[in-house]
Parts: structure tokens; sequence; C-alpha cells
């Protein structure tokens, strides 16, 4: 039985009772794309079975990282960008406080880099860094990539100049391709300790390879409980009945919503902690499906607080907006309200009731209001916020969005259209092979201003 429960009973204005059975045909017609490995893309398809078929003896070797990393640092700089980072940081913030990494815990404070081109941030980091001691994950599944090479080369600099070479290379930790890249020939030639991103696993479903292992479980966290969560789901989702089964569900009534112009779907949540979590769902769904000119925009927003920003639009503005709040059954904590004896604010009627019924009451209302201003809404509900929820729930939506883009009819495993920016990011900066760019751009860039 799902441990997710799946809520679509407030898309009855939205969706036709026969609209769901009418997509089982196209829904069985997908799975066997991508199950049968018929489907545009079939080389991708390794996360479908990596909750059980890992390479075991590498997962013992993360956990032995993950305990030195444990023992010898204050801070691990993970550096990486798009799915190389966005599924550690999202698990990390999903299973820790709100105030995680502001002070030391027990364990070192995992922190994010290589994933901009901010000086300032790195900057900032450095100076936050200090003296503390540190250790280096440099994840890359080319080996290639420009925002992580120029972080790594700053870290390692800083690594060499406070441990020297020896130590230094024992202090870092390379997760990249089995074979080729630059990272990869770095890794051989100075003796990293390597994992890696296995080859028929694209970066947004990586986070349960190395990529995101190493990451989760030097913040302390229990990684086989994510992979036993991981692996529940792929036993519990093999059967595409749309009156039962939730991913396909999922994935049929967001394609059903689409095609009647409802083209931004919101990932909301109503817990700050599940903040990068809707971020690590943008890359999923976006670089996913946005291509040969279609597919569903993903945007989040982080309630209640947003509702007081873009809760606005979201009430009245154009009317293409779809809603999917991932909601927390059981939130990890709560808080009672107290009583003040002037009641100014005139919230006496609460004292004694605690912060998460108000924040519960709050999700009604919206999900109400939000339905009469003419915004479909779904809900994912997941029990609690624990290691096997989160592998759980990263199952449901892997499989979910590969399902809808080939209901889409595109190859949701690749993603040509990262590389036009870098193009000419290189002619602008004159990286070698790419001069002849350099004045053209500059030219066109200019005149224009
Ligand atoms: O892991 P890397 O090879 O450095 O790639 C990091 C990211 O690069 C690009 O943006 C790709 O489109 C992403 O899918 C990928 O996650």
């Amino acid at each position: 039985m799902s441990l997710i429960k799946f809520d679509s009973s407030k898309l009855t204005p939205f969706v036709h009772k026969n609209e769901l059975g009418e997509m089982q045909a196209l829904v069985n017609a997908a799975n066997t794309e991508l199950r049968d490995g018929t489907g545009a893309g079939n080389d991708f398809r390794g996360w479908l079975d990596l909750p059980v078929d890992y390479d075991k003896d590498e997962f013992n070797r993360i956990k032995k990282a993950a305990k030195k990393i444990q023992g010898d640092s204050d801070v691990l700089i993970c550096i990486g960008i798009g799915g190389s980072y966005l599924g550690a940081q999202a698990a990390i913030e999903f299973l820790n406080g709100a105030f995680y990494g502001k002070e030391k815990g027990k364990y070192p404070i995992v922190v994010f880099c290589g994933n901009s081109l901010s000086g300032s941030y790195l900057y900032d980091l450095i100076n936050w860094l200090g003296d503390k001691d540190f250790s280096v994950n440099v994840i890359s599944k080319s080996g290639t990539t420009t925002e992580p090479s120029v972080a790594f080369r700053i870290f390692k600099d800083k690594l060499v100049k406070k441990y020297g070479k020896d130590e230094a290379s024992k202090r870092i930790y390379a997760t990249t391709d089995r074979k080729k890249g630059a990272l990869k020939t770095e890794a051989d030639a100075e003796g990293y300790e390597e994992f890696v991103v296995p080859d028929d696993v694209g970066g947004r479903y990586s986070v349960l390879t190395p990529v995101g292992l190493l990451p989760i479980a030097a913040s302390g966290a229990d990684i086989d409980q994510l992979m036993k969560g991981a692996a529940d789901a792929r036993a519990d989702y093999t059967d595409t009945d749309l009156k039962k089964s939730t991913p396909y569900q999922y994935a049929a009534l967001r394609n059903i919503l689409y095609r009647k112009g409802f083209t931004t779907e919101i990932v909301e949540n109503y817990e700050p902690t599940l903040r990068m979590f809707s971020e690590w769902c943008k890359q999923l769904m976006g670089e996913s499906e946005g291509k040969d000119q279609k597919g569903i925009f993903p945007a989040s927003a982080n309630f209640t607080t947003d509702l007081h920003s873009v809760g606005q639009y979201i009430q009245e503005g154009l009317r293409n907006l779809f809603e999917t709040v991932i909601r927390v059954e059981n939130p990890t904590h709560d808080v009672k309200i107290p009583e003040d004896a002037r009641n100014l604010d005139q919230l006496d009627f609460l004292k004694g009731k605690s912060l998460n019924y108000v924040n519960e009451h709050a999700y009604e209302g919206v999900v109400l209001a939000h339905t009469d201003g003419g915004v479909p809404v779904m809900t994912v509900n997941i029990p609690d916020q624990t290691e096997h929820t989160l592998g759980y729930l990263i199952y449901f939506f892997e499989l979910a969005i590969a399902i809808s883009g080939y209901l889409n009819g595109i190859n949701p495993f690749n993603q040509p259209g990262v590389e036009e920016y870098k193009r000419n990011m290189f002619g602008l900066i004159n990286k070698p092979g790419y001069e002849d760019l350099h004045d053209d751009l500059t030219k066109r860039f200019n005149e224009a201003k």
C-alpha cells in the first residue's frame, strides 16, 4: 500500500470523472516505454532499480567516508551544480531542523557551493569557514562543468595551504563518471577517494547514488533507511491502474490539466524545511519535460510565507496555474500558543492550541480559496519527515515525472537546451576553442544598450 496518500479530490471542477480513466491506455503505453526501454532516452533508466540494485561495496565505502569526515571535519564543502547538489541539499534540509548549519552540532555542517558563479557567495563562504577543519566532496557527473570546477580550484588550494598536499588529497572525495572526464583523471592522479555516478542515471535522477548519499550520510542521516524508503516505493508502484496507483494518477492528472491550459505547476509546502525539496522537484520537472517547445513550467511557493507575496497572483492572476502541495501529516515538532491577558491581537481563542493546528487549517482554507479562484490543487500527503519517507517521496516524483514526460511525447532524460548559454559564456570569456564567437557576441550584447 502506498505510504503517500495522493489527494486529487479537489479537482472536480476542472477534471470530469471519466477523464482519468480515458488516460489509462496512454499511461500503460508510457509505462511500457519506460519499463521495457522502448522510449527515447532509454539509456538513462538506471534509477528505476537503483533502490535495490546498487553497488553494496561502494555503499559501505560511503558510510566509512562519512564516518571519517565526521571525525576529522567541522564542515563538509559540497561542490556541485544542478543534479549534483539539489538532491543532497533538499535531503539535508528535509531531515534536519530549520536552523540546521547555524551552529555546529554532533555532525559536520554540510554546505554547498559551485552552484553559482557569484564571487560574493564564495568570498562569504571562505570567511565563514575561517580556520574550521574541513573536507571537500566535489561532485560532477561530466567532470567538466564550469561552476563546480572553478569552486573546486579555490577549495583545493585552501586545503593544500592548510593541510599540505598529502593530507589535502585525503580530504577530497570525488564523485564522478566511472571512466571519463577531467575530474576522473585528476582523482586518479591525485589519489582522491572516488565514487561513481552510474552511466545510466542522469544528474537529476542521481540523489540516491553517491552524488547524494555521501553528503547526506556525512550530515548524520541514515542512508539505509533512505534507500529502504525508495525500495518500498519501487515495490509498491508497479501497477499502472489509475483507480489506485498514485504516481501514475499524478502523472495523468497533471497532463490532463496541462492540455486544458494549466501550464504552470507550483510545488508547495507548509514546512520551511521542504523549501529545497521543491527546488529539487523543479530541476526534475523542468529539465525532464521542458523541451520541443512544450512542457509544464515548474514553480514553487512556501506557505504560509508566500501567501503574503505571490498569494494574490495565485488567487486572481492569469488562470494557467495548478498547485501540488507536499503536506506533512505529522510534523516533527509543535509549539503551543500561550494566553495573553490583554488579548490586543484578539487571538485569545487560540490559547492552548498549537501552531500546527493553525497551519493545518491554513492549508485547508487555501485549498478551498484557490479552488474557488480557478486553480486546481492536488496534495501529496507524506506521513513525516524521516529518511524512509524521503526515499519513498523521491521515487514517487522520479517515476511520476518520467511517465509524465512520455505522456507528453518527449524524451524525459535529455537536456539539450542547457548547452546554449554555456556556448555564449565560453565565447564571451574567451575559452580556447570559442574565440571566434567572442567579438560577435560582445557586439551583439552591447549594441542593444
Ligand atoms: O554533474 P555535472 O556533469 O557537473 O552536471 C551538473 C548539471 O549540469 C547541467 O546543468 C545539466 O543540465 C544538469 O542535468 C546537471 O545536473
